[in-house]
């Protein structure tokens, strides 16, 4: 379980980004971040990824209090939670499979990404998540011949492979054909029901979230203006988010 109490977050002499933010998420919860441009979901993400410092607030992940914890804490968050972004970095002339199995540069000791050793064990662990992301008969393929759809899955394969239970997913879909977005979006609930994952995903469409989402926080002005069970939006929740 997740829980954020009163995060906020300033730029060092600039504004403040993130207005005393508190919720919290349990296993298996697919939560969509909402707002309008700017208000701040991009640096919430990076804030839960401890890729940016809290200015206050405290934050517990399965009860240890990560922050107050320091190095443990942030190596805690390195080893559990992957980012998505919005265009993987892949390298484009290894194969899919390969590129999950490599990992990214901090889930992989520099050895392993310079000699691209792997050991049978992971070839077929990585393997089983390919094949449940539905990329099996693109394993083979180079990363560069891959759709976008395809090199998201097998950003999420990789998360996978390399120990993630919590994913932060920065406009995962945004790019995508809606009907490359849709199988993301079900792949991603699919793991959190499956797998007990966390999703953590910044949405541009509040219409995504609507129909995948357990839970819709909303933003304005890093502000936390909507906190709510998966569901339509109203007319009045619509406007408090515009
Ligand atoms: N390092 C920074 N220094 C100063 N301002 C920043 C910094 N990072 C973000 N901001 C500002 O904080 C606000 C929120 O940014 P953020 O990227 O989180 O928004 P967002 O909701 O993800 O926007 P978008 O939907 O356009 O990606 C913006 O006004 C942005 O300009």
């Amino acid at each position: 379980m997740i829980k954020v109490s009163h995060l906020t977050k300033k730029i060092p002499g600039g504004p403040k980004i993130l207005h005393d933010i508190s919720f919290d998420v349990q296993h298996g919860e697919f939560v969509a971040v909402v707002g309008a441009s700017g208000s701040g979901k991009t640096m919430l993400l990076k804030c839960l990824g401890l890729k940016e410092r809290w200015t206050s607030g405290e934050y517990f992940v399965q009860g240890d209090d990560v922050l107050k914890q320091g190095w443990t804490g942030r190596r805690k968050i390195r080893r559990e939670f992957a980012i998505l972004e919005e265009k993987p970095a892949l390298s484009p002339n290894k194969s899919a499979l390969k590129n999950v199995l490599i990992g990214t540069q901090s889930q992989t000791p520099l050895w392993r990404m310079v000699t691209g050793m792997v050991r049978n064990d992971d070839y077929m662990g990585a393997m089983d998540t390919i094949e449940k992301v539905g990329l099996l008969e693109k394993a083979h393929q180079k990363a560069d011949k891959l759709s976008g759809g395809e090199r998201q899955r097998v950003a999420i394969s990789r998360a996978l492979v390399h120990g993630a239970k919590v994913l932060l997913a920065d406009e995962p879909v945004s790019g995508l054909d809606p009907h490359a977005a849709e199988q993301i979006l079900t792949d991603l609930k699919a793991l959190c029901r499956k797998q007990r994952l966390i999703v953590v995903a910044v949405l541009h469409q509040s219409e995504w979230a609507e129909r995948f989402a357990d839970r819709i926080l909303g933003l304005n002005e890093g502000r936390l203006v909507v906190d709510i069970r998966g569901r339509r939006l109203t007319h009045g929740e619509k406007l408090k988010l515009e």
